[in-house]
C-alpha cells in the first residue's frame, strides 16, 4: 500500500527511526508528532558535530535553496539544531511531497551528534509550531495530505522490532476490536487530546483521580503522568524509589511491574507491565521506569511506552483533527 513505512526501534525503543527518501538520497529520520519540522544532518556541518550520520547535500540538483529562511529549534528534552532551508522531493513509502521544505542543520546539539542511528526528524504535530523564519512551513503531512486517500497517518509501534507508520489509510490488521476516537485540541501545536481515569494493574478500579488534557507524542520516548496517578503506580513496585541522581523513580530489574488501564473516549487502554521496565540504570541492578511524573514539563505526554500498547490513528478527515485509539 502506498504512504507505508517501517518504523525501527533504536536500543531501548528510544526512538523509532524510519527511511525516507529526499531527493535521490535516502535518510533514516525520528519520526515526531511532538514537533513540526523536517530537519536533516547536512553536509553544511562541521564535521565535528557528525557521528556517521547520512548528510543531506544541499549542492544536489534537486535541492532549491531557500534564500533567506532559517530555522532554529529545542526540544522538551533539552536538545536542539538550527540551519537554513531548502526544498527538495520526500518520499516516505511511497506518498511523495514534490516541494518539500527540507531544514538542512548547519549545528546539531550532542544529543543529536551521538544519536548515531537518527539522521534528523520528520515533525508530525501541526505546522502552526513550525519553527522557520521568516515564513513558517508545512510539515510533510500537511504538505502530502490532500494527495492521499484519506487524510490521516497512523502509528503502529512495536517493542524490540519493526512497526509501521501509513499515511493516507488505516491498515485494520494492525488492531483488535474497535477504534475509540476522541477529540483533538490542537491550540498549542500538538495532537493534545482529554485521558479520563486510571487503574493500576488488572485488579479493581483503584484510580483515584482523572489524568486530564494530554498530548500523544512518538518523539518522546517515556510516558508523563500527573505526580498522583505515578506514585499511585510505583506504590505497586516493591523496591520502587525516586532516584534524584537518575532523575526519575527505578526499581529492581527483577521487579514484578503491574499494567495500567487509561481510560480514553470512555474505553480502557491496558498498557502491561513490560513497557514500564524502560532500561537499566547502570548501577546496582536497578532499572529506570517507562512512567515518570509530568512535573517540571508542565504537559502530559503519552510517547512511545504508551504507544507501543495501542494502534493510534492521527486523523483530519473530519475537518477538526481528531485521534483514535485501538488495542492491538
Ligand atoms: O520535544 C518534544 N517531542 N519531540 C522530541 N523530543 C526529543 C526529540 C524529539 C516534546 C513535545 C511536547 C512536549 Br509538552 C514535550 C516534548
Amino acid at each position: 500500500q502506498t504512504g507505508t513505512v517501517a518504523a525501527n526501534p533504536e536500543q531501548y525503543d528510544q526512538a523509532y527511526i524510519c527511511p525516507v527518501t529526499i531527493g535521490s538520497q535516502t535518510l533514516h529520520l525520528d519520526f515526531d508528532t511532538g514537533s513540526s519540522d523536517l530537519w536533516v544532518f547536512s553536509n553544511l556541518m562541521p564535521s565535528s558535530e557528525v557521528d556517521g550520520q547520512t548528510e543531506f547535500n544541499t549542492n544536489s540538483a534537486g535541492a532549491t535553496k531557500k534564500d533567506g529562511y532559517t530555522w532554529s529549534i529545542s526540544y522538551g528534552d533539552g536538545s536542539g539544531a538550527s540551519g537554513v532551508v531548502y526544498a527538495d522531493t520526500v518520499n516516505v513509502g511511497g506518498a511523495t511531497a514534490t516541494s518539500q521544505a527540507v531544514e538542512a542543520a548547519t549545528s546539531v546539539s550532542s544529543e543529536f551528534t551521538s544519536d548515531t542511528g537518527s539522521d534528523g526528524l520528520l515533525g508530525l504535530a501541526f505546522s502552526s509550531i513550525n519553527q522557520v523564519k521568516p515564513t513558517p512551513q508545512t510539515t510533510f503531512f500537511d504538505t502530502v495530505k490532500s494527495s492521499l486517500e484519506a487524510e490521516l497517518f497512523t502509528a503502529d509501534l512495536q517493542s524490540n522490532g519493526p512497526g509501521s507508520y501509513t499515511f493516507g489509510y488505516i491498515d485494520s490488521s494492525k488492531y483488535t476490536g474497535s477504534i475509540t476516537y476522541t477529540a483533538v485540541d490542537n491550540s498549542q501545536g500538538f495532537w493534545g487530546f482529554t485521558a479520563g481515569g486510571y487503574t493500576v494493574g488488572g485488579g479493581g478500579s483503584n484510580s483515584t483521580g482523572t489524568i486530564g488534557s494530554a498530548i500523544a507524542d512518538t518523539g518522546t520516548s517515556l510516558m508523563y503522568l500527573p505526580t498522583a496517578a505515578v506514585q499511585s503506580y510505583y506504590s505497586q513496585v516493591s523496591g520502587s524509589s525516586y532516584s534524584s541522581s537518575q532523575g526519575g523513580y527505578i526499581f529492581p530489574c527483577s521487579a514484578s511491574l503491574p499494567s495500567l488501564t487509561v481510560s480514553i473516549g470512555g474505553h480502557g487502554f491496558v498498557v502491561p507491565g513490560s513497557n514500564f521496565n524502560y532500561s537499566p540504570t547502570g548501577s546496582g541492578n536497578t532499572c529506570f521506569g517507562g512512567l515518570q511524573e509530568n512535573t517540571g514539563i508542565g504537559f502530559t505526554i503519552f510517547g512511545d511506552v504508551f504507544l507501543r500498547a495501542v494502534y493510534a490513528i492521527f486523523d483530519e478527515t473530519q475537518g477538526s483533527p481528531r485521534i483514535g485509539f485501538a488495542a492491538q
